[in-house]
């Protein structure tokens, strides 16, 4: 009996393995962008990824906050603490990265001040909010898995032939770390969790939010890429 339903378990497909096989096509444009193939062959223009890195505080600064209040919402004593962990470590320790970043390519406090938020990043933040506020824990949580898994499988991608920019090799180091895959592994562990409790239409819903932020992601690069703006 009991390993018949071990059997029954392991052909299972997981939701997390179902939202990664519909976010495929969307992922692989990630791995082809013409910004992730220049950062690796290092010609990436310093200029695309300082403006990258601008933008990006806005998407870190929010990210945090979502942890701590998914985390809020929550019971799980577990998942809750790895939230709490999260947004800590994020502040902790991207941020403190991340201001290396700033200093090593002069980017003034000033300049992060007067840089406005552009609509791919406000677009994006917004969508995470929407699925906390009017949607559910689960569906935020779903739709901030794509930052952990996407960027773990980017960072594992580039690692293997490095790029010549010493601070492209740095931020790609970042998110092939073992720490960081560790991470990424527990979210999507919480994921699955949180999908195993939902009703099929908020395992619907949790798909949708994880396809919207896979979309978000993809152009996230185009929109640094193009130095979008709002006029
Ligand atoms: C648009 C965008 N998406 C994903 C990440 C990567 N990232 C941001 S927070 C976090 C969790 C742990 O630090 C990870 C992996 C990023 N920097 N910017």
């Amino acid at each position: 009996m009991i390993s018949v339903y071990l059997k029954r378990r392991k052909n299972m497909v997981s939701i997390t393995q179902k939202m990664h096989q519909q976010a495929a096509p969307l992922w692989q444009e990630s791995f082809d962008h013409p910004f992730i193939k220049e950062l690796a062959s290092g010609s990436l223009p310093t200029d695309t990824f300082r403006y990258y890195l601008k933008q990006d505080r806005y998407y870190l600064e929010n990210f945090g906050d979502l942890h701590q209040q998914i985390a809020d919402h929550l019971s799980d004593a577990s998942i809750k603490q790895f939230l709490y962990d999260g947004a800590q470590g994020l502040h902790d320790d991207e941020a403190t990265i991340r201001r290396e970043f700033f200093q090593e390519l002069s980017i003034t406090t000033d300049e992060i001040k007067t840089t406005p938020i552009a609509p791919n990043a406000y677009n994006y933040v917004s969508h995470m909010y929407h699925e906390l506020n009017e949607g559910s824990p689960a569906r935020a949580a779903a739709a901030l898995l794509p930052c952990y898994w996407l960027y773990n499988e980017i960072g594992k991608k580039l690692v293997k032939n490095g790029s010549p920019v010493k601070i492209y090799q740095q931020f790609i180091n970042t998110y092939d770390s073992n720490g960081f895959t560790d991470a990424t592994n527990q979210m999507i562990n919480i994921v699955d969790k949180l999908g195993e409790q939902a009703d099929p239409d908020e395992k619907q819903k949790m798909n949708t939010a994880f396809i919207r932020s896979s979309y978000y992601e993809l152009h996230f690069w185009g929109m640094a890429y193009n130095h979008q703006k709002w006029a």
